[in-house]
């Protein structure tokens, strides 16, 4: 079991008024924003890992960043971002590598080569995912989202020696799952669009990873998350 079950005090948002942490002091910095599905990944990771201590989370606000961010630590200018060994390190899914093999803790990527392979197939695949679930908001993702969470269900029925999308919680699960846990509270909340109807495997596979502690205490303010994608794909608020 991961050593993840610590309930941490999340630390202030830092903004345009927020000195900087003493930066490149050799501390390990995990530069977030909370709301941020991006940052999710890598955070869920981290506390899997029992990293708590090790990385420190800084959460940076987004529509009032300090400039100290771009100008002193990374002028890619976005979150997540990773401040380790002297450099800084960005792009969620890279850091999701970078944090499982460059840390301790238990593994998130299996040995099994069959699995290694439906992971990064799975990984691959995300783009696309993202894609034709996003693009549907803005029009009829009942009719066009549910292939999506066909092939979830579909990938999921792949093993059968965990819930999760490789069998046992993994890098493929980190990456999906901010996403996944959006799309059901809008499309529930808005649409009145079940994604667990029909799909058991995707119902049961909620239904364990709302038990991992590493996971829900990354989890987004559901008000505020159907509040933002209205505005973002319905064009109202
Ligand atoms: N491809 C990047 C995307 C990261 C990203 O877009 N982060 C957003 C926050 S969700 C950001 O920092 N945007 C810059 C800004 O809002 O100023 C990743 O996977 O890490």
């Amino acid at each position: 079991m991961a050593a993840a079950s610590v309930q941490e005090v999340l630390p202030p948002i830092l903004d345009s008024t927020s000195d900087p942490p003493p930066l490149f002091d050799g501390t390990t910095r995990l530069y977030v924003n909370y709301e941020c599905p991006f940052c999710q990944r890598v955070w869920i990771v981290r506390n899997y890992k029992g990293l708590q201590d090790k990385i420190k989370l800084i959460a940076i606000h987004l529509q009032d960043k300090p400039l100290w961010f771009k100008q002193k630590l990374y002028p890619e200018n976005k979150v997540p971002a990773l401040e380790h060994n002297g450099k800084v390190i960005g792009e969620s899914l890279d850091l999701i590598k970078y944090l499982d093999s460059t840390f301790d803790g238990p593994s998130l990527l299996p040995d099994d080569p069959t699995k290694r392979d439906f992971a990064e197939e799975m990984i691959t695949y995300l783009d696309t995912f993202l894609k034709n679930v996003f693009t549907s908001l803005k029009r009829d993702p009942i009719e066009e989202a549910s292939g999506e969470f066909d092939y979830l269900e579909t990938s999921l029925k792949k093993f059968d020696d965990g819930p999760f999308f490789i069998g046992e919680l993994s890098q493929v699960d980190a990456a999906y799952v901010p996403f996944i846990e959006r799309f059901q509270i809008f499309l529930q909340e808005v649409f009145e669009y079940d994604i667990t109807a029909g799909r058991p495997k995707l119902a049961a596979y909620l239904e364990e990873i709302n038990k991992i502690d590493a996971y829900k205490q990354t989890k987004c303010d559901p008000k505020w998350l159907v509040q933002l994608y209205k505005t973002r794909y319905m064009g109202s608020g």
